[in-house]
């Protein structure tokens, strides 16, 4: 099978009221576990490459390793660009054949957010290519949370409802109380769902996406913590809430740290165990393992994807 577009993924995820889970990828040992997880359940997958990872990977390898990947599973696999800055980056990516690019011009005015994901869309479509947008900001852990402040920078309903009808856009990432890396509240974590359930009503069938949407599981925060690591106080989403979300339109979870802190902790551990070891096979191979199990569980306990194929 080629790669797919996350169109049909999409349309059934919604259906079925599961989300599928989008991952960052930024070598071959990530790719590895996370498909490695996907097969074992079944799932369809979206493996995401940042310009980050476009940086530090170069393009041409991250490609061909989800190419491989694809050949190695004949799973349905959508490769998608991650926070496409602007139309270049977008353009690229499509020309270069991913079946999905994120434009995220969320930091602009919205007419012109409008503008700019009009543009890609304009160019992705004829493409076969489809495009998400954002619109909203994420919010920061040292954000001010009243309700002034949610206003001004959570989406809005009614212009996700006009942004949508105007650019034609495939998805939505929306901003509800999440917020990317590790350090996503300083007390009790809290996403404002009803604001997710209005923006619902108004796109009824239309696929949402989360971003910052990882958990930062104790179990990994812990074994960094005891084996030299130094990140206290980290805290990200709880799975329930994932999965509420996943009940109100969102189709897709953006997954990164949990990536980044299971492989972390499984190499920190080994290190720590293994003081004579300096085979780099066994612990980036206790990485892509972690890196699996986690995946496994995001999948099977919390996204829900687990034989939808
Ligand atoms: O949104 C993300 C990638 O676009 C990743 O979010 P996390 O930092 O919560 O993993
Ligand atoms: O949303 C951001 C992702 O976690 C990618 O992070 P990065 O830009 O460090 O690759
Ligand atoms: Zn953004
Ligand atoms: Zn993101």
């Amino acid at each position: 099978m080629p790669l797919v577009t996350s169109k049909e993924l999409f349309k059934q995820a919604y259906e079925k009221g599961y989300a599928i889970g989008a991952f960052n990828v930024n070598n071959m040992e990530i790719i590895q576990g996370i498909v490695s997880a996907a097969k074992e359940e079944k799932s369809p997958l979206i493996l995401q490459v940042s310009a980050g990872a476009r940086k530090y990977a170069n393009p041409i390898y991250l490609k061909k390793l989800v190419e491989s990947a694809v050949e190695d599973t004949d799973l349905p696999i959508v490769l998608h660009l991650d926070h496409g800055e602007d139309f270049e980056i977008c353009k690229q990516c499509i020309d270069d054949g991913f079946t999905s690019v994120m434009i995220d011009a969320s930091h602009l005015p919205f007419e012109e957010n409008i503008a700019l994901t009009k543009k890609v869309v304009d160019y992705a479509h004829p493409r076969g290519v489809v495009v998400e947008a954002e619109l909203g900001k994420l919010a920061g852990i040292e954000d001010n949370i009243s309700v002034d402040a949610k206003d001004a920078t959570y989406t809005n309903p009614e212009e996700a409802r006009e942004f949508v009808e105007k650019t034609g856009v495939d998805s939505l990432a929306i901003a509800i109380g999440t917020s990317h890396g590790a350090y996503k509240f300083k007390g009790k974590p809290e996403l404002d769902f009803e604001r997710l359930k209005k923006i619902s009503k108004l796109l009824p069938g239309f696929p949402l996406v989360l971003h910052g949407a990882s958990t930062v599981l104790s179990e990994y925060v812990e074994a960094c913590n005891k084996f030299g690591g130094d990140i206290p106080g980290a805290q990200g989403v709880p799975e329930e809430m994932i999965k509420e979300a996943a009940k109100h339109g969102v189709c897709k979870v953006n997954i990164d740290t949990d990536l980044r802190l299971a492989m972390t902790s499984a190499i920190r551990k080994h290190l720590h165990d293994n003081p004579s070891n300096f085979d780099p096979r066994k612990y980036l191979g206790e990485g892509r393992k972690a890196v699996e199990n986690m995946v496994k569980h995001k999948i099977g306990n919390v996204l829900g994807s687990s034989d939808q194929i």
